[in-house]
């Protein structure tokens, strides 16, 4: 129900998100109280807010949820569940300071309802805080793409799913933006995270929906392609680097050329992930070796006479000699 948010809220929303929720809920929770006091000591509270039935409307939380609905971005399941729960809570609410009011003795079922719907409510708001605050740490700043560790929990979820079913596939690619030190002494800092900025948005919209680009170092990027061949996932990458070659970024000096180069691989059913990604990140290095602005992919199965390289941590040296025997060059 949450997740469809994170294809429209960026990091920044997400922090807002988590402010807004933390300081409505403080001011609901002063509000709660007081019914409770009211009711624990039987003395009425005359005021409008607590005894209108429209009471949703008169709290901060209430107007802080309305409008958050009115936005587009915001439109999940969830916030509609929230406000439902709001308005029976206040309408519960109001019903037993309206009785307490008039000096009717108490509802007990109207009180334990009232006390069922505080659960709901509180427990439907904090499940929408925890996934916020979880999705701060999620994405990285600059770019607006997944960080480091969340990359690697999806790389970990289809591990898994290899493990469980036989032949599934699942390619991975390792990109690195082209001469970025000289980019960023030659226009500056500011322009080179713009930089990341635009090369973020190429890659993203250049990929499945149900692929993941993530932020993986400084100016390194990891790409997850979920039952890609290495083929097929060779031809996407390729697609992409070729994107990013054509597509140069506005700046105060006029449109300048960014590219990137490429390392492709599978995950292989018989090293770790950590294996993996080493070859992704050497078949790279070969792709600046032979010149930068290129693609280099290494079919891990054939790589299989080469158990050794799966079984124990191959080093950088073992690995490049090995990829370079067996790697193409798109
Ligand atoms: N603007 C900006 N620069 C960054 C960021 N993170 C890393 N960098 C820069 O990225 C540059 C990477 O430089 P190198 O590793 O030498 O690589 P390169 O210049 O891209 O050269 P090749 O990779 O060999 O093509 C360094 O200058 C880092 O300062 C960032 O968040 N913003």
């Amino acid at each position: 129900m949450l997740e469809s948010l994170l294809e429209r809220i960026d990091h920044e929303e997400f922090i807002l998100l988590s402010e807004d929720i933390k300081s409505s809920l403080a001011e609901h929770h002063i509000w709660l109280q007081r019914i409770n006091l009211a009711i624990a000591t039987r003395t009425p509270i005359k005021e409008h807010s607590f005894i209108a039935e429209d009471g949703h409307r008169h709290c901060h939380f209430g107007l802080w949820l309305a409008n958050i609905m009115a936005e587009e971005e915001f439109d999940s399941p969830i916030f509609d569940q929230i406000n439902q729960l709001h308005v029976k809570l206040h309408l519960k609410g109001s019903e037993l300071i309206y009785s307490l009011d008039l000096g009717h003795p108490l509802d007990e079922s109207l009180y334990a309802s009232f006390l069922d719907t505080q659960r709901q409510f509180f427990n439907a708001v904090l499940e929408l805080l925890e996934f916020s605050v979880i999705s701060t740490h999620q994405f990285d700043p600059t770019t607006k793409l997944m960080n480091r560790r969340s990359i690697h929990s999806i790389l970990a979820h289809e591990k898994q799913r290899m493990e469980k079913t036989k032949d599934t596939v699942c390619a991975i690619a390792m990109a690195d933006i082209d001469r970025f030190k000289a980019f960023n002494d030659r226009y500056g800092h500011d322009l080179g995270d713009k930089v990341l900025e635009h090369v973020a948005s190429v890659f993203n919209s250049a990929i499945r929906r149900y692929d993941s680009v993530a932020r993986f170092g400084g100016e390194e990027f990891l790409f997850v392609l979920p039952d890609m061949t290495i083929k097929d996932a060779t031809n996407t990458i390729e697609r992409v680097r070729k994107k990013l070659s054509t597509s140069p970024i506005e700046s105060e000096f006029g449109p300048l050329a960014v590219t990137a180069s490429f390392g492709i691989t599978q995950l292989c059913p018989h090293c770790n992930t950590e294996g993996s990604l080493k070859r992704a990140d050497v078949a790279l290095y070969e792709a600046k070796a032979r010149g930068r602005n290129l693609c280099v992919s290494v079919d891990a199965s054939k790589l299989l006479q080469h158990r050794e390289l799966c079984s124990v941590d191959p080093s950088e040296e073992q690995l490049q000699e090995i990829i370079q025997k067996y790697c193409e060059v798109i």
